[in-house]
């Protein structure tokens, strides 16, 4: 944890804390927009147990992503997430990071909209693609042309993302600076519906 990201705004960390009123707090967005990392440090703020997807996938299946999409193939894989998620929203109130195509899946998708407030973290190609670039774990990027697919892969899920209820830029600011953008969005709710309130 960051002494920036835990002092810098306690009354923000507050105000998002009561515009959650006890819902899941769930990251959906493109590979590299950084769910896992800025996730993690909007839990810490919030003082609210973190857990991203791909890790519980991995912890549950002891394998990797990128092997469980060479031993099963993607539909499977998709089938476990969806599992997953279901299992982590209903034990909530967490900050759920999930991996990049949990929300482009229609099950997942409706539950996570049943079960959190969502939130965008939109990056355009460039931040993108020079984040994940720095790493070959990601099986979806390992074709000839990796950034082609992610342009690609931005044209058919931001749509989707869309559907979010919030969005936020990521761009390269600090972390905790991008943290801080993704509260003042959460705070930013407060007043609107809280309907799907885990209980
Ligand atoms: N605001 C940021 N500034 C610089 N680097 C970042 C920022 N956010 C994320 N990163 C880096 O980008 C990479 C991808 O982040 P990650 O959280 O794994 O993304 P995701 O889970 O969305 O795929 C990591 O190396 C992370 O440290
Ligand atoms: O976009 C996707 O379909 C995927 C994104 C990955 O997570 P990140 O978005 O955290 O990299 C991981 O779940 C898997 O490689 C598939
Ligand atoms: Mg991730």
């Amino acid at each position: 944890m960051t002494e920036a990201a835990t002092s810098a705004a306690p009354a923000l960390s507050e105000k998002a804390r009561i515009a959650l009123g006890g819902r899941n707090l769930v990251f959906v967005g493109l590979m590299g927009a950084g769910k896992s990392v800025i996730g993690r440090l909007v839990a810490q703020s919030l003082s609210i147990p973190f857990i991203d997807t791909d890790a519980e996938i991995e912890r549950v299946s002891r394998m990797t992503i990128a092997e469980l999409f060479a031993a099963y193939g993607e539909a499977e894989f998709r089938a476990l997430e969806t599992r997953v998620i279901e299992r982590l929203l209903r034990g909530g109130p967490r900050v759920i990071s999930t991996g990049g195509g949990a929300f482009i899946n229609e099950n997942t998708r409706r539950q996570i909209k049943l079960g959190g407030v969502s939130v965008w973290l939109k990056a355009d190609l460039d931040v993108l693609w020079e984040r994940v670039s720095k790493r070959d774990h990601r099986p979806l990027l390992k074709t000839e042309n990796p950034k082609q697919t992610l342009e690609n892969l931005m044209k058919q899920r931001y749509p989707i993302y869309a559907e979010a209820d919030l969005i936020v830029q990521s761009e390269n600011v600090r972390k905790d600076v991008m943290a801080n953008q993704v509260l003042s969005a959460v705070a930013g709710m407060a007043g609107r519906s809280s309907e799907g309130e885990l209980q």
